[in-house]
Formats: structure tokens, sequence, C-alpha cells
């Protein structure tokens, strides 16, 4: 009820348990708050939470115009929802070492499990989109390194992301992800992988977690997740999976409104009411009251409640 009662420690603590489990894990990503909560009730074991997808929901093309504070505030929304681990993208950090340094704190603060921090040019794009630039080795290492030795929590996972295989090729990628693990990151996401055989690659360059970013429309082919794990890979995350998938229902049942006058024919693919109050916990919310003012008045027997008064 309310929020979830897993602190942002715990999570952290079960974030890193879970990375070095062996097992690879799973996390979609959620595009509001109550989508984190299907997520936790379908069994996954966190929750990813995309810049594009935070960009997106704005009406915004995902190339860095969304805001530390913006980024911060909707994703500690979505993290307090879940008792899972999220880990949010935080694009190239909000400016240069500094800034990076400020954003891991306010992430931190926010309740998240971890963030990533890439090596793109501002402005940033999407990483499975042509014509993105990556920043010298000199300038990513700051990024990670001042995020690093910002965070208080020393649970707080810094993934460093690299873009650089789309514009150096892969061997560039194995050399700049070590380069980055000697700088502090705790993980790293190479992008943009275009096969199974590049991300063992990365694996085989590297002793920390990889993450596979198993995103639509991009330039990897979507592999499972045995595939995935059979290569060595942590982490895959389905970054806009979710909201791709409810703005195609949503774009559905408006053209079933235009075309019959009425939306009866896609009833039966809602999430029925039942099921919503269910999400948002309606139940435990009408036992709140009960449970607050059942109380002992001096002079009476029975304990009354606040109807009875
Ligand atoms: C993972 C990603 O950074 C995101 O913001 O979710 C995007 C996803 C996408 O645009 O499909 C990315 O750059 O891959
Ligand atoms: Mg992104």
């Amino acid at each position: 009820m309310l929020y979830s009662t897993t602190t942002p420690q715990q999570k952290r603590a079960a974030l890193r348990a879970a990375l070095a489990s062996g097992t690879i894990q799973q996390f979609p990503g959620a595009f509001n708050p109550l989508s984190a909560r299907l997520i936790q009730e379908k069994g996954f074991g966190g929750v990813y939470i995309s810049g594009a997808v935070l960009a997106n929901d704005l009406g915004l093309p995902d190339i860095g115009l969304t805001t530390l504070t913006e980024v911060a505030t909707r994703a500690g929304q979505i993290a307090r929802m879940t008792d899972l681990p999220a880990l949010v993208d935080a694009d190239t950090g909000f400016g240069e070492p500094m800034n990076v340094a400020r954003t891991i704190q306010e992430l931190e603060n926010a309740g998240l499990a971890g963030c990533h921090i890439e090596d793109q040019f501002n402005p940033k794009r999407c990483g499975h989109l042509d014509g993105k630039n990556v920043v010298d080795l000199d300038t990513a290492t700051k990024r990670i390194r001042a995020a690093a030795d910002a965070r208080r929590d020393p649970n707080f996972l810094i993934m460093a992301r690299t873009d650089i295989r789309a514009v150096d090729g892969l061997e560039a990628a194995q050399d700049r992800a070590r380069a980055l693990v000697d700088a502090g990151a705790d993980a790293i996401f190479p992008e943009a992988m275009r096969t199974l055989e590049e991300f063992k690659a990365i694996r085989d360059a590297v002793d920390v977690p990889i993450l596979a970013n198993m995103t639509e429309f991009g330039k990897s082919d979507l592999f499972t997740v045995d595939e995935l794990a059979s290569v060595g890979v942590n982490l895959v995350i389905y970054p806009v999976t979710l909201l791709r998938s409810a703005m195609g229902a949503a774009e559905r049942t408006l053209e079933t409104i235009n075309a019959n006058g009425t939306q009866e024919k896609e009833v039966g693919n809602m999430l029925t009411r039942a099921r919503l109050y269910e999400l948002v916990d309606y139940e435990a919310y009408n036992h709140f009251d009960t449970s607050v003012f059942n109380f002992q008045v001096p002079g009476q027997h029975q304990s009354q409640t606040k109807e009875s008064l």
C-alpha cells in the first residue's frame, strides 16, 4: 500500500546479488509507476527506466532534452512503487564530471538502485540510430570516475554504456569497455551490438556484468534470454517495449472508436476495472481507516470503530 516497503539500500544490495548470481536478469522498461507494479507481479527481477521512454512520454525525441530534475523525479516515482531494484538511464550524465557527480547523488536520493552513463556527445541520440558520435576516452573515463566517487551508497550500481561500436568497431568497444571498468564502472552496457558473437567479445573483454539492450526496430536482432545467457550476458533490458505495446493498443482503440462510434470491440483487450484496482491495492485502502480508528473509549468495554461513534 502507498509505496514499496523495501528500502533503496536493500534494493541496491539485491541488484548486486542478482548480477552476481550467475542467472541472467530481465528488466522490462516501466513507462509509468503502475507498470512497475505489473512488472513485479509478473515475476521479473527488476525494472528498467528508459531515457527514451521518459522523453517520448513528454512528447519529445530522445536527444538529450530532458533535464536531471525531470528524470530523477519520474524515476523516483517509478522506483518507489516497486520492491524491485530499478536501473535508470542517465544518458550522458547531464553534463561533464561535476554534473555527473551531482546526477549520481540525485538518483541515489530518488531511490534508484543504479544508472548508466554513456559516452556519447551531446546532443545524444538513440544508440540504435546512425550519425551518433562518442567523446574521447579521457572524457568518457572522467564521467565514470566522477560517478563512482560521488556515490554515498557503495552498492549504487554505476554502469558505463559505450556507443563506440557503431562508430569505431568492435575492437574499439572492447578497449573502451576495459578502460571504463578501470575507471570504476561496476557493469558495462555495450550499445548496438549486432550479433551474439559481439556480446561474447565484450564478455571476454571484461570481468564485470554486461547488459544487452533488446530494443525493437534497432540494430540488434531480438535474441532470446537463453541465447543471451549462453554468451554470458547478465542483464537484458526491454526498454521501450511496454510503451510501444501500450501506445499500439491506444492507437487501435482510438481507431475503433472512430470506425464504430464505440470502443466496445476493444473492451476485451483492456485491463479490467478489477485488475486495475488489484494493481493499485484498492482493497488495502478500504481497510486502512478501520484499523486506525479501532480504539478503546475510556469507560466503555468494547472497542469502537469510527462508524459506531
Ligand atoms: C536504451 C535506450 O537508451 C533508452 O533510452 O531506453 C534507447 C532505446 C531505444 O531508443 O530504442 C537506446 O538508445 O537504445
Ligand atoms: Mg537512452
